[in-house]
Formats: C-alpha cells, structure tokens, sequence
C-alpha cells in the first residue's frame, strides 16, 4: 500500500497534512488546486484563515519542521502589544504621535487647569501609559482566552477571571474615582488611589472591550457599574459596610434594575410598587422587570437582596447569554427600610444622577470597539485578494474604510475632551455641565458603530454574517451592535435631552 505524503508551506512553516487532508474543514480538494501541494501556500491560506487556525493545538501540531534559512514572518494578535496596523488603537498610544492628557511615569501635564472646587482630582503624574500597558497585558492574558470561549459555551465569566480582577482591585476602579478607593492598592500599586482619574477608567473600559466579545463584556461585572454607585452614593453607611465589599471582591453580584415590559426610556412609567408595612419597618415590593443586565446572576437589585419572592430567568437576546441578561418578578418581597437608596420618594434622582457616567462608560467602548472592527477591516483588505489584486484597490472598499476611520477617530477625540472636563469638574458639575455633551457623544457614537458594522459586513461580505472563520468578530459586532444604541437611553431620546440642555442655555438676549 502506498501513502501519498501531502506537504504544504505557509509562513516558512512546513505542515504534513497527510491525515489532515481528509478532515480539513473546508474540504479535501482545495490541497490538489494548483500552487497548494508542495509549495508555498501562504497567500492561499491567509486569503482563507485567520491566523488563530495556526495556533491551536490540534493544527498547530501538524508542524514538522521550517524551512530552511527562512524565518517566519506573519504574527496574529500578540498578547499585551500595541497595534502597528493604522487607526487599530487612540492617537496617544501610537509611537510618534502626542496627547495632552495620558501621563508617562512621573510626567506632570503642561496644562494649566481652574481649580473650582475640593472634588477635583489631581491629574498630575498619574502614570497613564504604565497603567495602560498593565492593564493591556492582564486583560490579553487572563480575560481575553476567557471570553472567547464563554461567548461560545454561552456560561457567565468564570469566577477565576472575577477574582483575579478583584486581587487588583479593578471592579472598584470601574466606578470610577472617587471615596470607594481609598485605602486600596490597584493594579499592584501602579497609581496611587487619589491619583486615579476619569482617563485612568476610560483605559480599564477600552481595553476590556478589545475582547470583542459584547455580551462577555456586559457579563463582566458591567451591571456592578452602573448598580453599585447607587448604593455608594445614598446608601445608608451601614449598608454600605455591609455590602459594597463583597461587591468589590465579586463574591456578590449587583445589578441595576429599571427597565420594565411596559417603560424603558420613560422612567417615570414604572409600574412596580413598594408599599410599607404597617409597623413602618419593610418594604413590600411586587412587579417585573426586564432585559436586567447580570440580573440572572445578581443577589442584589438596588434595594432587594435576592430571597423569597425574588425570581429571574433569562431572557434570550441578539448577543449572547454570558451577559446574564434577565427578566426579574419581585412577589411580595419584604425589604427592610434600611435598604432604602437615597430620599424617600426621591428614587428617580437616584436613578438619574448616575446616567452621565453610565453613558460615558458607553461611549469609551463604544470608541475602542470601532477600532476593532478596523483593524479588522484593515487586515482583511489588505490580505484577501479578488479579482487578482488586494481589497484595498477597489475605492469603494477605501471610501467605506475611510468613513470608519473618521468617525472612530472623532468620537475618541470628543471623548477624550470629555473625559479631560470630567477630571475637572465635581460630580455636580458633570451633571449640569455636561449631560448634554455626554447625551450627543453617546448618540454619535452608538450611530457610527451601526454605520460602521453595516460597512464592515460589506466589505466582508459572506464572511461578514457568519459566525465563524475570518469575520467572526465582525458578524458579532453587527450581531450585537444595537444594544449599545438602547441601553442607557435610546438615541432619539438623548438627542433630545442634549438640545433641550443646550436651549436651557440659551442667553435671553441672544438674537440673530
Ligand atoms: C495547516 C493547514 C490548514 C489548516 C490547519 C486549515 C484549517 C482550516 C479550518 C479550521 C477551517 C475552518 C474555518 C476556520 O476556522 O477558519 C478551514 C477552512 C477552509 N480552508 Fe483550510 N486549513 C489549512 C490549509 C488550507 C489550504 C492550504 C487551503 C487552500 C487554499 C485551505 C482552504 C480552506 C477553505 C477554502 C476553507 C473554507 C473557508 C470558508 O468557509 O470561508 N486550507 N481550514
């Protein structure tokens, strides 16, 4: 009996495909094409595979030698480094070019900035790049492999990834700065807890992102984002003792629950009830709840702690279920009064004076997931060829890439300006001076990520809708993309809040 021995080329690297052949999934024959047996076959497979497909064990093991004198050339992504591919990362993490506003170790800022009140942050010699490339290598190392297999087992983010996030204390950094953190060491004492600022958090948000795993993302711990500042803000000090730890350690989950069946963007249509009992002392609560991000896997819901009466199930949504997205009965809970978050009657603000913030954590992935999908888009142009030459020399495809890029780079700049205000400015401050400037970036950003998957789809075309291979991360953005233009409020309705804020405004003498 014979055995025809199949060797191929790619990257320098000789691969023995004998056994393969025959269980390769995209079939036997393309090894028998011209140009395949034998040979270099690197443009062919680039054309066809990710480079991932080289990296796991099962292909990479059919690998039995180099050629040689050669070395190889081609990379993937690589673990804790910046992109060399253009507009794949912020200006400022680009070599050569400058910001205003992310510190190197020790550096203080050249800017002269109005003290207007105690809440302001220090923003000198916060070490922002040291901080970034710690922060790029953990999320590479630990949460990167976790999400991508979570986002296909569907499970919530495992425990392993909560608490290794928890010894640097980055669940509390994800509030932002602020009281929460004194006393803490984070990231391994990379900055100092009063040094901590608004640039610091919009880095642990854009590199989280680069997962480009949505729901993965969301299911991280992002419902203890927008849940917790609540508690942090009207909680009575003794909930907060009691709670805010386990929160910050994730050994409890939190979640934020506002949306209704019946009322999404319009909270004052809320429906669920809380009536006291006779003696004063609980709560009696009863209604639904629905699309409650890390509602499936949360213990706490602003005021209730889950017991009897508290129920969730999942809800199955356009992204994936790592997110824990829930719908939420609450039947007869009995609360204690001392669960109560703020004022008495004064829920709405509550709800409402974390929106800002909330909404700007939005936008900081919002910015840094458009890039993703860049340099997604860039590498696909440039290594898959039709009609005998590279994507990139058909000018409609430069016309789509060219609008991606401006918009990504836009709504970073703006978000950077923005964040740089928020540095400045005292809690009440960002609330009067820049809901407004967060409601537009939010819309605008939440828009071009929906123009920027349609064109990504387009350029990708086949590949752009199926879930794996070369456009995987492209079909999951543009599967899961228009929940970033819903949460949070919708677009048409911040749009309208920022004008309404701008009219507010207006000078009464103003005339044209
Ligand atoms: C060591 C060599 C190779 C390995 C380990 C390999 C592995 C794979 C895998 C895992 C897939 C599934 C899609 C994916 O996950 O990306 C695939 C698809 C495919 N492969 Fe390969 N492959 C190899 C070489 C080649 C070569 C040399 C060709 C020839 C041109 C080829 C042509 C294809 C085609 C046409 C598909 C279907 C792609 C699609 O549906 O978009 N493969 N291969």
């Amino acid at each position: 009996m014979f055995v025809l021995f199949q060797w191929i080329v790619i990257d320098s690297k000789v691969y023995d495909i004998t056994r393969f052949q025959n269980l390769h999934p995209g079939g036997v024959s393309v090894f028998y094409e011209n140009e395949i047996p034998g040979q270099d076959a690197t443009e062919a497979f680039f054309g066809l595979h990710r480079h991932e497909v080289l990296e796991r064990p099962q292909y990479a093991r059919l690998q039995i030698g180099v050629i040689e004198g050669e070395v190889s050339q081609i990379q993937g992504k690589v673990e804790g480094e910046i992109s060399k591919v253009p507009h794949a990362e912020p200006t400022w993490l680009v070599e050569g070019y400058y910001s205003p506003y992310f510190s190197e170790v020790g550096a203080s800022l050249h800017l002269i900035r109005p003290i207007w009140d105690s809440m302001i942050i220090s923003v000198d010699a916060q070490n922002h790049r040291q901080f970034q490339r710690a922060v790029r290598k953990f999320i590479d190392e630990v949460v990167y492999p976790d999400a991508q297999e979570r986002e296909l087992d569907g499970k919530r983010p495992s425990q392993s990834v909560f608490d290794k996030m928890a010894e640097l204390n980055m669940h509390a950094m994800r509030m932002g700065p602020g009281k929460h953190l004194e006393g803490l060491t984070l990231m391994g004492g990379l900055v100092k807890p009063e040094e901590f600022d608004y640039f610091h958090e919009l880095i642990i948000s854009q590199e989280i992102v680069r997962c480009g795993a949505r729901g993965y993302g969301d299911g991280l711990n992002a419902g203890c984002v927008i849940g917790l500042p609540p508690v942090l803000n009207f909680g009575s000090p003794e909930l907060k003792a009691r709670v805010v730890p386990e929160i910050l350690s994730a050994k409890k989950i939190i979640c934020l629950a506002i949306s209704e069946a019946h009322a999404g963007s319009d909270v004052f249509g809320l429906q669920t009830t809380a009536t006291k009992t006779e003696d004063g002392k609980y709560w009696i609560i009863s209604g639904t709840k629905k699309w409650i991000t890390n509602g499936t896997t949360a213990l706490t819901v602003i005021l209730v702690e889950r017991g009897e009466g508290v129920s969730t199930k999942p809800i199955k949504t356009s992204y994936s279920s790592t997110a824990g997205t829930a719908y939420i009965t609450f039947d007869k809970v009995k609360v204690p009064v001392e669960n109560t978050l703020g004022e008495e009657g004064g829920g709405i603000f509550v709800i409402l004076s974390n929106f800002n913030h909330e909404r700007w954590v939005m936008c900081c992935a919002s910015a840094r997931t458009q890039r993703l999908v860049i340099e997604e888009c860039m590498k696909w142009i440039s290594q898959r060829k039709a009609f005998g030459k590279p994507l990139y020399s058909q000018a409609v495809i430069r016309s789509k890439v060219a609008a991606m890029i401006a918009r990504a780079e836009s709504v970073q700049s703006w978000l950077e300006n923005i964040t740089y205000q928020m540095c400045n400015m005292s809690y009440k401050q960002q609330a009067n001076k820049l809901a407004g400037q967060i409601a537009f970036l939010k819309m605008y950003s939440t828009r071009s990520a929906q123009q920027t998957a349609t064109d990504a789809v387009q350029i990708f075309g086949g590949r752009g809708i199926t879930q794996t291979g070369m456009g995987r991360f492209i079909e999951h953005y543009h599967r899961t993309i228009p929940f970033d233009a819903l949460l949070g409020g919708a677009e048409d309705v911040l749009a309208d809040l920022g004008v309404r804020q701008a009219m507010r405004n207006m000078p009464k003498n103003a005339r044209l």
